[in-house]
């Protein structure tokens, strides 16, 4: 029986996240193991209050250093909450983002700096990293035609930034690959649903 693992899925707007999560959650599941999904911000229900907070509003509702520790504060009731009591019940869990994410938007992009959204990780979460992080990698022009295809109603205050802004957070999230190579696991978005599903299990394997 292998032991319960938690997966995040990361990369920019558009790249495939939320439709990998459910492809990958349902192929694990087939093999007979027990899999919850969920989100960030989110996932819990103090964490989907603040999800409305930073993902509703003018796009200078808050500051960098806001934003940081709002994503914190719901990473933390996430993880208390949901994934750890998950894996102590044998559940596997995947996540659409998780700190990563925070790393990459407000950290490197939103200069409140790497080191210190980790610092915020370590208060918030002790630190808490997931097994395996698939940073899914799109070209920038084909993500954000995926992205503006699904948003025909208009995006949030964070995906509604200009495309210099995305552009960045993928360089961002290259960044992060390279210093953690063990667990950050790159993943080619391209080509049908069904293909990038058969990598991220490809990439699985070892643990499975
Ligand atoms: N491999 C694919 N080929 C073509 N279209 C895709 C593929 N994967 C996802 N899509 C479509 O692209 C859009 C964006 O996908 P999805 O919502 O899964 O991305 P995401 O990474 O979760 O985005 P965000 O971070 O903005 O929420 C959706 O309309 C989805 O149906
Ligand atoms: C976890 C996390 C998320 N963000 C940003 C990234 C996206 O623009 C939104 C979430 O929207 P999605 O459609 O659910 O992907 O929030 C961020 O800036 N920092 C974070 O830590």
């Amino acid at each position: 029986m292998t032991r319960a693992r938690f997966i995040t899925l990361e990369g920019g707007e558009g790249v495939g996240k939320s439709t990998q999560l459910v492809a990958l959650a349902a192929a694990l599941r087939a093999r007979g193991l027990d899999v919850v999904e969920t989100r960030e911000p989110g996932g819990s229900p103090g964490a989907e209050a603040i999800r409305q907070l930073l993902l509703q509003g003018s796009e200078d509702r808050w500051t960098a250093e806001s934003e940081a520790l709002l994503f914190a504060a719901a990473r933390a009731d996430h993880v208390a909450r949901t994934i750890k009591p998950a894996l102590a019940a044998g559940q596997w869990v995947i996540s659409d983002r998780f700190i990563d994410s925070s790393v990459a938007y407000q950290g490197i992009v939103g200069h409140v700096g790497a080191d210190a959204v980790r610092q915020l990780h370590a208060i918030g979460s002790h630190g808490f990293l997931p097994d395996r992080t698939f940073l899914l990698r799109l070209e920038n022009r084909a993500a954000a035609e995926r992205a503006r295809a699904r948003d025909t109603e208009g995006s949030d205050r964070i995906g509604g930034r200009e495309q210099a802004f995305h552009d960045r957070i993928g360089f961002a999230f290259g960044v992060i690959a390279n210093e953690e190579p063990e667990r950050v696991r790159p993943i080619d978005a391209a080509g049908a649903p069904e293909a990038v599903t058969a990598r991220l299990l490809a990439a699985l394997e070892d643990l499975l």
